[in-house]
């Protein structure tokens, strides 16, 4: 059958807007994002795009303006209300426990309780399935992990965000949102995270990345959303665009109709 343009829509913002007290840290956001599609939001320092992220993983309620995912309107209220409507969040400190290891992390949660009715009363865990489960979610992002029973902080940088990004997928997100993925990342990490963007994305994630790094924008994203004074001012295809065009519509210095 074929899709309309609309199937094809995962996430849509429409005239978005949220205030600290007299702070406008946005005023008017819109935007589209296709399943499938790797979207930069780029932005000054101040130009609300931790505000906006926020709004659509429930951190805060936005003041004005509709969410909409696959095609309805959602009220996210909650970090629970976005894991709900399929999106997750992969923040810059990853949200996970150092000393636990890579199951417990990808499980953390949303642990698997064991079948057996008293282990279960007693509060233990199907480790089995977790482990299985973990390795399954890994393979399918090619990421190869020498032993699930790493503890966190004895992984690469560019393992975690690994582990991180794999947890947001395996819960069935239709939406990642990442904070600056590859900006504590050598060159060689960075690469393989962008790889894994591009794995997650060709499985047909929307995928919105915060951005400072116009490079990981050019080689990462199909199109980049520029705010300005929390305002979505440009929508541009990144192949149009050069490095020095985006840094442009970032400083205000030139403008795209949105
Ligand atoms: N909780 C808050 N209370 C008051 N003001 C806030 C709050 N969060 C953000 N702001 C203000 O809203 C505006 C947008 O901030 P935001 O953090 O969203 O920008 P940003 O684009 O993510 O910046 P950066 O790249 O520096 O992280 C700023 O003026 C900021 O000071």
């Amino acid at each position: 059958m074929a899709r309309t343009a609309l199937d094809q829509t995962a996430l849509e913002l429409t005239n978005i807007a949220k205030s600290f007290g007299g702070v406008h840290a946005l005023k008017d956001v819109s935007f589209k994002i296709n399943k499938g599609e790797v979207v930069g939001l780029l932005g000054d320092n101040g130009a609300g795009k931790s505000t906006l992220v926020k709004c659509i993983s429930g951190i805060h309620s936005p003041d004005k303006g509709d969410i909409i995912v696959n095609g309805e309107t959602v009220k996210i209220s909650s970090p629970e209300d976005a894991r709900d409507a399929g999106i997750e969040t992969v923040f810059q400190d990853l949200a996970m426990i150092p000393e636990f290891d890579i199951v417990q992390n990808l499980f953390l949660n949303r642990e698997i309780k064991h079948k057996n009715p008293i282990l279960r009363w007693l509060g233990w865990l199907d480790t089995k399935a977790m482990t299985r489960r973990a390795r399954k979610s890994l393979n399918r992002l090619n990421t190869r992990i020498p032993s699930y029973k790493e503890k966190i902080h004895n992984l690469s940088g560019g393992q975690r965000q690994a582990i991180a990004i794999a947890r947001a997928v395996n819960w069935g997100a239709d939406i990642v949102i990442m904070d600056e993925p590859t900006a504590a990342l050598g060159v060689e990490q960075s690469a393989q995270v962008n790889e894994l963007i591009k794995v997650i994305s060709s499985q047909g994630v929307a995928v919105l990345l915060i951005s400072h790094n116009m490079q990981h924008v050019k080689d990462t994203c199909d199109r980049a959303v520029v705010l300005y004074q929390g305002t979505s001012v440009a929508d541009v295809c990144v192949n149009d665009v050069t490095k020095e065009d985006l840094v442009s519509l970032i400083t205000g210095a030139t403008s795209v109709a949105a």
